[in-house]
């Protein structure tokens, strides 16, 4: 039977509500339709179920969603058409599974566990089995439940119904033995009797999901937790047993934002730490098996990758195989998510392909101890015969591991009972004031709780001298960070511990940076994501406790370091002077005050083509254009906003972890692919762009990373922290191979092509900060159809319009490009009409690299579009390179000056690079297209030695040109 696939739409949350969002899903019977809010175009989707919950409900005075029309789906409904399906499949003897897929945010919690009076399936059907254990009439027939509840967070295995401090250091083991299948070695077992007794076991689960996600850096919304029931049926028949056992496992998955990137492998798993592992492997064993199951298996057979992640190894019966699986995939309504809902609904979609064969599993308990004592008779001859230290104690393992899992399988359901002692936390008094932790995940909310019956309480870290009192481990958060504590007046008080530490540490949005008093419902930030609430029963608030979640804290803050930084920093991007020159020189303009934003600093002066007509002095006067969007430039302060604590954390790890690199925020321009106004050149015009500066202080050298990028390396960063381990080079998120980057833009006049000139010119490349980044040769010489040149041409470009022309695209060769980039250097252009068109590669580094590339275009049509064209826009051409390479012999040898390539020019430091320049542009003969400036990306700062042979870089660097997997030649900070 094909895995059961439902889709749910939630209403639009409070967030969306406020953006005033659109509604991009629509129901219809068992299709669902996405419309694509840019084109309209709609796509759709058919489903076994399709809930609608975005409308049509009455909240209920206890909170319920109820249904107020017919399409409305509340939770009975989706219990009733998933979870007593899972229930009557499990009565039956089968195994279960119900996955619940989607974004962060998009209700996957909802639907599986549920808030408050709105129960999700997992309560909902434990609920139901004691209901129906209890109306069972016949009184031979036993039941016996058991629960277990497991985290797998980065690829580590945590069992949530132990406390936090004895999970073991590198996790839980995943065995496998031939009897038992896949099972979670030391996971605890926790038989069961009532409902209330699930219940407050998943209480427990979640406070130690929440209480372990203050003990590490990363968030906790990339965790998957599975709930596991195993549900027994004795038939006691005179003196034999008979019965049936199901595993029904509940299964809420990490939010799946960027998991749509499947089938990513090597070096894109490497940045995939906030990307998933468990996740984006899921996805290829998903699409692996609908492959198979549509019957398009070759001879070969397609592997399923089951064993390339934690998840999919212990749901490996889930998919696939002996189970009866429903998958529950959440949408959000708002068209501001369209494209990863279109990535659910596509995973959802081949979800339903797959096939598995259930089958009952019936009386099994005798037989597998049996099978399993053989398993082990088995192990142990081979234990004896194994040769290799490593085979043997992975056997020695396997055995220790199976004997375990038969001890406990022979224990009964009452033993079993009496060996568990369940430990419980007291709980905390909240009467008096109190904190309490908010969760970007709602479940975790509200249950990491402080009083402050003894005060003074500190917050630190586990370094911390003396120890602090609450422990967070966040690597923005100093050893002893903050310190709560009451006054005089019983009010209760929050201080940064010292200056630095106000960084990190605000109080409803604002940086503390001395002691505040805290009132009722205050909002306080530690570190880049532990929030807590504070509470003072009794007193009164400005705000409704229900409205204050993790989000709401967030963008608080977000908002108000917004407002900050804007008093800090220039306008972005500066208002344009009025009127306008358009030969103007450059604009001063101001130098950023906070010395982490770097903002283009120089202006283009003088991009015009020596062959131009001289512009008519009536231009000088033109209006300025408009001034970009108020609303962009806030757009780009509210994601500096939240960029720079980033981007401060970061290097807070990198100093915590002694490696020498340093991260700036940097602001670059989208450089335009149309220009067509003298202002189109003006970077103040541009789209702006942030990323993130990773300077090597050994060497001076510097990358630019995508703030994507960046985030999946800090979120590794994150992890290093917390594991506290020398990473491989793979793992290593400060290590990497050369990157291909556009190191500018040239833009050529086709002016000259209109009149059937030809126009030999050396193009200024600009950089993507507004600076230069070396200069082109190329000529666009109009030919007769045998490519020679042609002797004369039309009075007005308007004459050609009709007729077929010839020309030929030359470009020669570039000069000074940025050093630290210029390996295989290459450029490409678009003609309209002709496509993107590209010269071959350079090899090798270059400063100079020749292209010798000529291509001739014959019988061009020139109609309306491609005259005005030629008359009003200039040619983009980009210039293509690829980044530094060095060779690194250990991690350990680090601090050694690496070695380049062998090459046969002198990588030369920045002096000689600006005097070559500058005696360069004197002979280049068009001084005024050179601007001396910042340009290129980390040009001055490769001050560095060595010596590079083009001959040796350019074998390798074939690869490295397309992205790199060649490890040898990657750099190390
Ligand atoms: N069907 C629904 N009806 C009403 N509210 C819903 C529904 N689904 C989700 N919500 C609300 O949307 C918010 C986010 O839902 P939920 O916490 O379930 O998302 P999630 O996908 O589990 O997120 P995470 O990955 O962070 O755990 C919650 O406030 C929840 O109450």
């Amino acid at each position: 039977m094909s895995v059961k696939v439902a889709v749910r739409v939630r209403p639009f949350n409070t967030r969306e509500k406020d953006l005033g969002a659109q509604l991009c899903i629509k129901m219809d019977g068992q299709t669902t339709i996405i419309t694509d809010p840019k084109t309209g175009n709609p796509r759709d989707f058919s489903f076994d179920y399709s809930f609608w919950s975005h409308d049509g409900f009455t909240e209920r005075e206890d909170g319920y969603l109820l249904r107020a029309d017919d399409r409305y789906a509340d939770q009975q409904i989706v219990y009733h058409e998933l979870g007593e399906q899972v229930l009557n499949n499990a009565w039956e003897g089968y195994n279960c599974c119900l996955f619940a897929y989607g974004q962060t945010g998009s209700g996957k919690s909802y639907s599986m566990v549920g808030y408050g009076a709105n129960k999700g399936i997992i309560p909902v059907s434990s609920e139901e089995i004691f209901i129906r254990i209890n109306q069972n009439p016949n009184p031979n027939l036993m039941f016996e439940v058991m629960v277990s509840m497991l985290e797998i967070y980065n690829e580590k295995v945590q069992d949530l119904l132990i406390p936090v401090n004895q999970r073991p250091q590198g996790g839980l083991k995943i065995r496998e033995s031939k009897v038992t299948g896949v099972f979670v070695e030391n996971l605890s077992k926790h038989p069961v009797s009532s409902y209330a007794e699930i219940e407050k076991l998943m209480e427990k689960g979640n406070t130690n999901r929440s209480i372990g996600s203050t003990q590490m850096n990363a968030t906790s919304s990339r965790a998957h937790t599975i709930f596991t029931i195993e549900f027994k049926q004795i038939l006691i028949n005179n003196d034999t047993k008979t019965g049936k056992v199901s595993v029904i496992n509940l299964v809420d998955l990490a939010g799946s934002e960027k998991a749509g990137q499947t089938g990513a492998t090597g070096e894109r798993l490497k940045e995939g730490c906030a990307i998933n592992k468990s996740l984006v492997v899921l996805g290829s064993v998903i699409e692996a098996l609908a492959e198979k199951s549509s019957g398009k298996d070759n001879k070969k057979g397609i592997v399923i990758p089951y064993r390339d992640s934690a998840l999919t190894r212990i749901l490996q019966n889930a998919l696939g195989g002996n189970s009866k699986t429903v998958m529950v995939c959440a949408l959000s309504p708002a068209t501001v998510n369209y494209e990863e809902t279109l990535s659910t609904l596509r995973y959802a979609d081949r979800a339903k392909k797959i096939k598995n064969h259930a089958v009952v599993n019936e009386s099994p308990e005798e037989k597998i101890i049996r099978e399993l004592t053989k398993e082990n008779e088995e192990l142990k001859s081979l234990i004896e015969e194994a040769g290799g230290i490593e085979r043997l104690r992975e056997l020695r393992e396997m055995l220790e591991a199976n004997e375990k899992f038969s001890t406990a399988q022979s224990m009964s359901w009452q033993q079993q009972r009496e060996a568990i002692q369940e430990d419980f936390e007291p709980e905390i008094d909240r009467s008096g004031p109190h904190i309490t932790n908010l969760n970007e995940d709602h479940l975790l909310s509200g249950k990491v709780v402080y009083n402050f019956d003894n005060v003074p309480l500190v917050v630190g870290r586990k370094t911390g001298n003396p120890k602090p009192d609450i422990i967070i481990a966040n690597s923005s958060v100093r050893p002893r960070h903050c310190t709560f504590n009451k006054d005089e007046n019983e009010n209760i008080t929050l201080e940064p511990i010292e200056p630095s530490c106000s960084e990190f540490l605000y109080v409803n949005g604002q940086k503390v940076y001395e002691k505040v008093i805290l009132k009722h419902l205050d909002r306080i930030i530690i570190g880049t994501n532990q929030i807590y609430l504070f509470k003072r029963p009794g007193e009164d608030s400005k705000y409704k406790e229900n409205d204050i979640d993790y989000e709401f804290a967030m963008e608080e803050k977000n908002e108000a370091q917004q407002l900050e930084l804007e008093k800090e920093i220039p306008q972005l991007p500066p208002q344009p002077p009025t009127p306008i020159l358009t030969k103007t020189a450059s604009i001063p303009h101001e130098e950023p005050k906070n010395d982490i934003v770097t903002e283009p600093e120089t202006h283009p002066e003088n991009h015009e083509n020596s062959a131009e007509p001289p512009q008519e002095p009536a231009l000088a006067l033109e209006v300025p254009p408009e001034p970009e969007p108020i609303s962009k430039k806030r757009q780009l302060h509210s994601r500096l906003a939240k960029l720079f604590p980033l981007v401060n954390e970061a290097n807070l790890i990198a100093t915590d972890l002694s490696r020498h690199v340093k991260f700036n925020v940097k602001i670059i321009n989208l450089l335009p692919d149309e220009v067509e106004k003298e202002e189109d050149l003006e970077p103040d015009y541009w789209e702006k762009e942030l990323k993130v500066e990773v300077q090597n202080q050994d060497y001076g050298l510097i990358w630019l990373w995508d703030v994507e990028k960046f985030e999946d390396r800090l979120c590794m960063l994150r992890e290093m922290l917390d594991e506290q381990t020398d990473p491989s080079p793979e793992e290593d998120p400060l290590w990497d191979p050369p990157e291909e980057n556009i190191l500018g833009k040239g833009y050529y006049s086709l002016k000259p092509l209109g009149l059937l000139f030809d126009n030999p010119f050396n193009i200024l490349i600009i950089s993507t900060s507004g600076g230069d980044a070396g200069l082109l040769k190329m000529n666009i010489v109009p030919t007769d159809e045998d490519g020679n040149m042609l002797d004369e041409g039309p009075e007005t470009p308007e004459e050609l319009i009709g007729s077929l022309i010839n020309f030929r695209v030359e470009i020669h060769e570039a000069w000074n490009i940025p050093l630290s980039h210029a390996n295989n250097v290459y450029c490409e252009y678009h003609f309209p009409g002709l496509g993107i068109r590209r010269t071959n590669v350079f090899p090798g580094y270059s400063e100079h690299p020749n292209f010798n590339y000529k291509e001739q275009f014959t019988s061009v049509l020139v109609d309306d579009f491609l005259c005005n064209y030629m008359q009003t826009k200039k040619l983009a051409i980009s210039v293509f390179g690829t980044g530094m390479a060095m060779k690194v012999e250990t991690q350990k040898n680090q601090n050694q000056k690496p070695t380049y390539e062998s090459a046969p020019a002198q990588a030369p430091c920045v002096e000689n690079v600006m005097e070559n320049r500058i005696q360069r542009a004197v002979t280049v003969g068009n001084t005024s297209n050179l601007r001396q400036n910042e340009g290129e990306v980390g040009l001055q700062r490769t001050a560095t030695t060595g010596s590079v042979s083009s001959k040796e870089s350019s074998k390798g660097s074939g690869k490295n040109a397309k992205g790199g997997k060649d490890k040898e030649k990657c750099f190390i900070f």
